[in-house]
């Protein structure tokens, strides 16, 4: 097993420095990666999606590439601009909302993104979870101006019913994030009236086949996205998205350039905005350089051993 500590380029979600496993078996590598504030329980998932990928392999694809979008943290808008005209996406997802940012300077983010996006590129904001309904009608139209068009707004609200309150008032399309992966059953959650879009990750879901079945279940067109995994878990989204039978939005898969290394040199990072649909996660032939100390693989043995045990 290979425990990696892999520094970001920006802060993205409160985190400067990503950790985690990885675990080989026979049909490969897979990673298990749960944020440091989840619980044992809720980190269980991320495992059966770990063992998934390294003990039985992932469901044929019907697509051999994938598009993607890049992901813009909280940052400036000159460095907004540099990743997005580095990425060579079409598509860009901006973090919006956080604590560190107001509505103005989220403004200036996007139009800073649409100016090296161009009229062509689609731009998705992502406000996970902290508005109220008012708030994000405001907000979104805001946003949506200052943007020169979204294409959706990822989780404006926390619960449902808001989410729909949200749609109804506004015409930009909404998409459900930690409705579907936090749910109590990500299967049961009737998410239909609610948003027009699902957002669907491999680890948070438990793996290629169960997030399948909750794309299927959620009666909506889907985008995969990571969790900011190095390019073995990258791998699996890539599955999953490769597997689904219809694709029709680029996916939130293109976040190996947040890290600041990889544990593969075979690396998933897009070119013209597309990654390819692996068979099975890359060799970590460069674990070596993004080991982590010997406190953080204790901790993490630690943390494994005790999911595994549920
Ligand atoms: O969707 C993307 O572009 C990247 C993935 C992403 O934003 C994300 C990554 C880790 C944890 C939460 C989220 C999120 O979508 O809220
Ligand atoms: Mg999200």
């Amino acid at each position: 097993m290979i425990v990696y500590a892999i520094p970001l380029h920006d802060r993205f979600r409160g985190i400067a420095v990503r950790e985690g496993v990885l675990l080989p078996g026979p049909a490969g590598w897979g990673e298990f990666c749960p944020f440091a504030d989840y619980s044992d329980a809720e980190s269980a998932p991320w495992l059966a999606a770990a063992v998934e990928a390294s003990e039985r392999g992932w469901p044929e694809p019907v697509r051999d590439r994938v598009e993607v979008n890049t992901t813009v943290p909280v940052v400036s808008p000159d460095r907004a601009h540099e990743l997005v005209a580095a990425s060579g996406c079409r598509t860009a997802k901006v973090k919006v909302a956080d604590p560190r940012s107001s509505l103005a300077e989220d403004c200036e983010r996007l139009a800073a993104v649409r100016a090296a996006l161009g009229g062509g590129g689609a731009i998705r904001v992502d406000a996970n979870a902290v508005w109220d309904v008012d708030t994000a009608v405001s907000a979104i139209r805001e946003l949506d101006r200052a943007a020169g068009g979204l294409e959706y707004v990822e989780q404006p609200c926390r619960s449902l019913d808001e989410l729909a309150a949200v749609r109804r008032r506004v015409d930009v399309r909404i998409a459900a994030d930690e409705s579907i992966r936090r749910a109590e059953d990500p299967v049961k959650v009737a998410v239909a009236g609610a948003a027009d879009i699902a957002v669907i990750k491999v680890s948070p879901l438990g793996g290629v086949r169960r997030a399948l079945e909750v794309a299927e279940a959620s009666g909506l067109p889907c985008v995969v996205s990571s969790a900011v995994e190095t390019s073995v878990g990258l791998a699996a989204g890539l599955a999953l998205a490769g597997a689904l039978p219809t694709l029709d939005f680029a996916c939130g898969l293109g976040t190996r350039s947040l890290l600041a290394g990889d544990v593969t040199s075979d690396s998933l990072s897009p070119a013209d905005g597309f990654l390819p649909v692996p068979r099975r996660a890359p060799e970590p032939d460069l674990a070596e350089a993004v080991a982590a100390d010997e406190k953080t693989r204790a901790a993490w043995e630690e943390r494994l051993a005790r999911v595994h045990r549920l």
